[in-house]
């Protein structure tokens, strides 16, 4: 099993393959996170912002959040991109919000998709998202992404991570939880 330390770039790490959705609202750094993981594992990445129709994207540019409707295709390409992966299998990384839980049940449909949740505190996001240059969605927006979101519950498959940490330490400690999973499995297969 791999440590992080002698890992080199793209190497897997001993880490399985997995096929993540980095979600939340935005501003919570799933596209800092996703691109991260993708890189230190060597999976496949696809910026979820990237699937969406071009009127979904003139909608958020002009301030108006999205409808259910207006989700739902892009949701369904974003099925379509992970039930790629996954009959590839490779591991692979998504961006997409999934605030709502018939949103996370339509990217899981029939396929072993995990989510990875990052939880940033409001005025963390506001910050953020008054910083960010070169991006459709407008700080505006906040508001209605937070009144949308409902928290992933226990029964889903997700996994939560603080996003207030810098970049790299949010990175080692998903990484570091992926691997005692895969030392749990190793040490439960050695005494079956
Ligand atoms: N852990 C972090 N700590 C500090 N700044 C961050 C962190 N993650 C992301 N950022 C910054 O916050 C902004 C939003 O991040 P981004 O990855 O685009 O979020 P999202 O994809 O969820 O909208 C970017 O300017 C990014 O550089
Ligand atoms: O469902 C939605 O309302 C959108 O997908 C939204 O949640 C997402 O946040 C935008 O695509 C902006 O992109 P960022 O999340 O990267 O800011």
């Amino acid at each position: 099993m791999g440590t992080i330390g002698s890992v080199q770039s793209g190497g897997t790490m001993g880490i399985r393959p997995r096929f993540l959705v980095v979600m939340g609202v935005s501003g919570t750094g799933k596209t800092t996170i996703a691109t991260g993981l993708a890189t230190r594992l060597g999976w496949h990445f696809q910026e979820g912002d990237a699937l969406h129709p071009q009127s979904n994207v003139d909608k958020m540019s002009s301030g108006q959040p999205l409808t259910d409707e207006d989700r739902k295709p892009w949701l369904e390409l974003c099925h379509d991109w992970l039930s790629r992966e996954v009959k590839a299998g490779h591991g692979a990384v998504l961006t997409c919000s999934a605030l709502k839980r018939i949103y996370r049940e339509q990217l899981r449909r029939d396929l072993p998709v995990e989510f990875i949740h990052i939880r940033v505190a409001r005025d963390t996001l506001t910050d953020r998202m008054a910083r960010r240059q070169g991006h459709f969605m407008p700080a505006s927006l906040l508001p209605s992404q937070l009144s949308t979101f409902e928290e992933p519950g226990d029964d889903e498959p997700v996994i939560h991570v603080c996003g207030e940490d810098p970049p790299d330490v949010v990175l080692e400690k998903l990484l570091q939880h992926f691997r005692d999973e895969e030392n749990q499995k190793e040490l439960h297969a050695a005494v079956s």
